[in-house]
Parts: structure tokens; sequence; C-alpha cells
């Protein structure tokens, strides 16, 4: 699914409106329509009292003409303006007319907190003050207008997105977002709906098809794209019925050091799971029972040292390689990765203190070989690219290092991001359970594996996070998000891959047919 900026959207809107010979106002009324059946099939009609509150631009034109539709089907409604400016736009000014028409309880014209109305803690309110078209944060009286809003227990449906919120820009001022329980969301949901900062004023959303140019929607290149079951389906290759552990790829995997040698196990066990048809670890000597033991399946093949890494050698040709997990940056370290290197052509999976290792001697980003993947967590991140003052600062900074040395990297955590040269995608699986001691070594171990398969690099990275988000979703149902550990989400690999192919149950009632 398709992420468009603020300014695409607006695109949209036009060709639409141009194509389809219809006026904005008619798109407004289409919008509008798509959430009162939204409501309406919920409501059922109830006299729950619902405050609509409009701003003055369009967002405000939709509340005017989404109340217009609650009052012809008998609710009960109050629908109050934020009347900060007199500069209104044409498809507000023709709604409030259109509003007056069907009742004599006129919208308020609200002006200051003399204004604000009470609101009982079993009513509905509805966001309309702002939506794409903000440009700066909410302020004065409007802003208290929000804190009003979020001071009040009542449930609060946004439309489009929470007031305050930018479409694809940083939080401006936290404080003055509405804080919407639930958001529809105009064709396509917004890039603030999936990064940390603003995304936890989105905490449900659905898009509601509004009916956008297919063509332009079809066309366009967005900022981003969520990646959703269908997607991942679509790259799973089928097994041949002939084939045998050689078409499956020959794993390396170097890590460990003493007293982080789970981290090994952890990553091998997953790879494993994921599929590859060999996989050889490479440990330190106080490794080598504990893999052994642990991991039967692997081969192993021992460092030159006792404690720590010191030379990885690949002069055997390994199909792939995946490196750092628990390694420690000792220098010695940091030798064997920079003579790894400078010996491997194939794209690779770059974890921990491998990643560590480079931050430190940043003159090693130009051996790394080109199409690898980096698999950093925030901290590791940092340590990357450095401090950013915003989500959007630091995706911007992975961009140009993705670009400058042709690589994949990973920002992890809740819709991890999966960002290559000239595309960002949204993962949409995982929970707050897999933030948990050794689960990114379960992802290393997983993208490993599809790399040694021969995935593309791209498609090993965005279906390893995929399935693992899956599989940590899976844990996270049968055990609670506090029990989820790095060991239960690799033991639900299997069932990752085998959800793929289950069907879904057809959609009840999605509220969003016209
Ligand atoms: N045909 C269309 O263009 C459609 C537009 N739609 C609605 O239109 C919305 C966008 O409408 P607009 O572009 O009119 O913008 P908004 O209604 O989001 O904002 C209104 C105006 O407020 C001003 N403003 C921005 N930030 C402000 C601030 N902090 N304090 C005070 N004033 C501020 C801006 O000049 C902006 O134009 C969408 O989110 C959606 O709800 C929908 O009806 C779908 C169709
Ligand atoms: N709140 C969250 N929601 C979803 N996934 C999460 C969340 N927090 C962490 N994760 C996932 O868990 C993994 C954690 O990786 P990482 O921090 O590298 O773990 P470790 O270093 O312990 O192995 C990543 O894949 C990340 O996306
Ligand atoms: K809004």
């Amino acid at each position: 699914m398709k992420i468009f900026s603020a300014e695409q959207l607006y695109e949209a809107d036009r060709i639409t409106c141009e194509k389809q010979q219809i006026s904005s106002t008619d798109l407004m009324e289409r919008a509008a329509g798509q959430i009162f059946n939204w409501l309406n099939t919920r409501m059922q009609g109830a006299q729950v009292p619902i405050h609509i509150f409009c701003g003055i631009g369009n967002n405000g034109g939709d509340g005017l003409a989404l109340g217009r539709m609650l009052i012809n089907h008998g609710y009960k409604v109050e629908v109050y303006i934020a009347n900060f400016t007199d500069k209104r736009s044409k498809c507000f000014l023709i709604n409030y007319g259109r509003i007056k028409d069907v009742t004599k309880n006129w919208p308020k014209l609200m002006s200051g907190p003399d204004d604000f109305p009470e609101i009982h803690p079993d009513d509905i309110i509805v966001d309309a003050l702002f939506g794409i078209g903000l440009t700066r944060a909410i302020e004065g009286w409007v802003k208290e207008l929000v804190l009003h809003l979020n001071s009040s227990p009542a449930f609060k449906l946004a439309i489009d997105i929470p007031s305050g919120l930018s479409a694809n820009g940083p939080v401006l001022d936290p404080e003055g977002v509405v804080r919407a329980n639930h958001t529809l969301t105009f064709q396509t949901p917004k890039m603030a709906f999936f990064l940390p900062k603003s995304g936890q004023f989105v905490p449900y959303f659905e898009a509601l098809d509004i009916g956008l140019d297919p063509q332009y929607l079809i066309e366009t290149k967005p900022m981003a794209s969520i990646v959703l079951k269908p997607e991942v389906k679509s790259f799973y290759r089928q097994r041949n019925k002939y084939s045998h552990k050689g078409d499956y790829g020959h794993l390396l995997m170097a890590g460990g050091n003493q007293g982080q040698m789970g981290a090994m196990v952890l990553s091998s066990q997953a790879a494993l799971r994921t599929g590859c048809g060999l996989l050889t670890v490479h440990v330190p000597k106080c490794g080598l029972d504990i893999l052994q033991t642990a991991v039967p399946e692997a081969m192993a093949q021992p460092d030159l040292e006792e404690l720590t890494i010191s030379d990885i050698p690949v002069n055997w040709s390994p199909t792939t390689v995946a490196v750092g997990m628990g390694m420690g940056t000792k220098a010695e370290t940091a030798e064997a990765i920079k003579t790894l290197f400078a010996q491997t052509e194939q794209p690779m999976v770059i974890d921990a203190d491998a990643l560590n290792l480079i931050s430190e001697h940043q003159n090693m980003f130009d051996s790394i070989p080109q199409g690898s993947i980096l698999t950093p967590h925030p901290g590791e991140l940092k340590r990357l690219v450095g401090e950013w003052t915003d989500d959007y600062d630091k995706i911007e900074r992975v961009k140009q290092l993705c670009e400058k040395h042709q690589l994949i990297i990973l920002v992890k955590g809740a819709n991890t991001l999966v960002i290559g040269p000239g595309l960002i995608k949204i993962n949409s699986t995982g929970n707050p359970g897999m933030a948990t001691a050794g689960s990114g070594d379960v992802l290393s171990g997983m993208i490993g594996s599809l790399l040694a398969q021969g995935y593309e690099p791209i498609i090993a990275a965005i279906m390893g996070v995929y399935l693992h988000g899956s599989a940590g979703n899976m844990a996270a149902t049968e055990l609670g998000f506090e029990a989820v550990t790095a060991s239960e989400i690799s033991s639900r690999i299997s069932e990752s891959f085998l959800e793929l192919f289950r069907e879904e149950a057809p959609p009840q009632n999605s509220g969003s047919k016209e």
C-alpha cells in the first residue's frame, strides 16, 4: 500500500476532479459520505451526542458536510467552528451554507475559551479542525481547544489526520495534537502514522476509499509503501520437488565472544528455520561446544582465538555471510571484518558489533559489498549516522548513506523501515513484546538465510522483517507481550511462513462502501 505526501494528495485531488469532471465540493461530499457511512454503520441511529469541531479549511468543510448528513439521518449533532480567521476555504463556505439549510441549530462560532462546550464522557467528538493542510503548530486559544478536547475522556474520531499532526513532517508541538482514539483517513495512510514521534497519536486508523484517480495512484512514485501479506506472498519461491540442500545456499555466520554466544545460537536456529540449505558458524574456540550442542544442524568453524574473533576465512566461498551478532569490538575483530569485506563481493548481512566497528572506523564503509543489508537497532543506528533531530531527519540520514554506498539499512522498531537506494518500505507486522533481548539476532539469521537462498537483497530484507514480525505477533497472541522471548519468536518462524498462505476470512462490514 502506497503512502503519498500531502503535496501528492493535493495533486491527486486535482487530477481526480479534472478527470471525473466533478468539483472539489463533490469530492468533499464523497469523502464526508464515507465518514458518515462508517459512523452510521456502527451507531445505527443511536442518540449519542456527537460534537463536531471544524476548522476553516477543507478539513472543517468535511466536518460540516458530515454534520449535515448526520442531521439528515436524525442524529443528535452539535457543530462548532474554531473561528480564528475569516480566511475560509471555498468548500468550507459552501458546506457552511448547506448545513444551515437543514437545521435551525446552526454551527456555533467559537472565538475563545469561553465558547468551549462541556462534553459528557459518553459523547463522541469528531475532530475536523485541521487536516493535511497544517503548516505550523496550533497556537493560542485553538491550542487551548485541543487541550480541552484532550482533557475529555469522550471517544475522539479524527477526520483524515489528528489535528496538529503534519502528514509528512515532524511533530511541531506534541501538546497541540488531538489525541484521537481512531482516525479515518482518506484514500491512503499518511507517513506520520508510522513513525515513532507522530505514530503514537494514531493508535488506530482506517483508510477510506474516496475514489481518487486510479491511474495517478498507480503511476505515481510514493514517498514510501507499507508491506502487507500479498506482497510478501508474491516474493515467496516455491521449492522444487527434486531440489537438494545445495540449492538453498550455504550461509556463513560469524560472531559470538565469551559471554555472548547465545546471540549466535539464536541467529543460527533462526537461519535454519528460515530454510537455508547449509549453515556454518564461525565462533571463537570457547563457543564451539556451545554451538555444536545447541544447534547440531550447523557446522562449526573455530576461530584461531579462544575468546574472540580474529579471522573469518571465506576461502571456501560461502553463498553469503551474516556477521556481527554478539561479536565484541576488539581490535583483532575489526581487522577480521576488514579482511572479510576485502575478500567478499556478494551482499551480506551486517549486524550488531560489526556495525559498531564500522561506526568506529568510518573508512570501512567504502569496502562493504554493495547491496549488503545493515540491521542496526536505534543505538547502533545513532552511532552510524549521528544524532538526528526528528524522525524525518533520521530517514534522510539513512537514505543518504544507502545511496552513497548502495546499501540497504533497516530502521528497527515498531513499523521497521527497510530503506534502500530510492525506496522506503514500512513493515506492518510486529509488536512491543518483540522489544526483548536477542530478537534482533533472530532477524539477522532470517535475513541471512533468505539471502543465502538466492532472494535479492531488498526482497530478503523486506521478507525477513515481515516474517519476523509475524512470528512475533503469533508469539504475543499466545503468550502475551511480556513473555515473548527471542526463542519464542524463532520457534514460530514456521508458523509465519504457513500464515502467508492462510486464506483470510471475508470482511464482515468494511463501512467504507458508498
Ligand atoms: N478536494 C479536496 O481537496 C479534498 C480535501 N479534503 C480535506 O481537506 C483537508 C485539507 O484541507 P486544507 O488544505 O483546506 O487544509 P486544512 O483544513 O488542513 O487547514 C486549513 C488551513 O489552515 C491554515 N493553517 C495551517 N496550519 C495552521 C495553524 N497551525 N494555525 C492556523 N491556521 C493554520 C492553512 O492555511 C490551511 O489551508 C484534508 O485533510 C481533507 O480533510 C477532503 O475533503 C477530500 C477532498
Ligand atoms: N515496539 C516494537 N514493536 C515492534 N517490533 C519491535 C519493537 N521493539 C523492537 N522490535 C523489534 O525487535 C527487534 C529488536 O532488535 P534489536 O534491538 O537488535 O535486538 P537485540 O539486539 O536484542 O537482538 C527488531 O526487529 C525490532 O524491529
Ligand atoms: K482532523
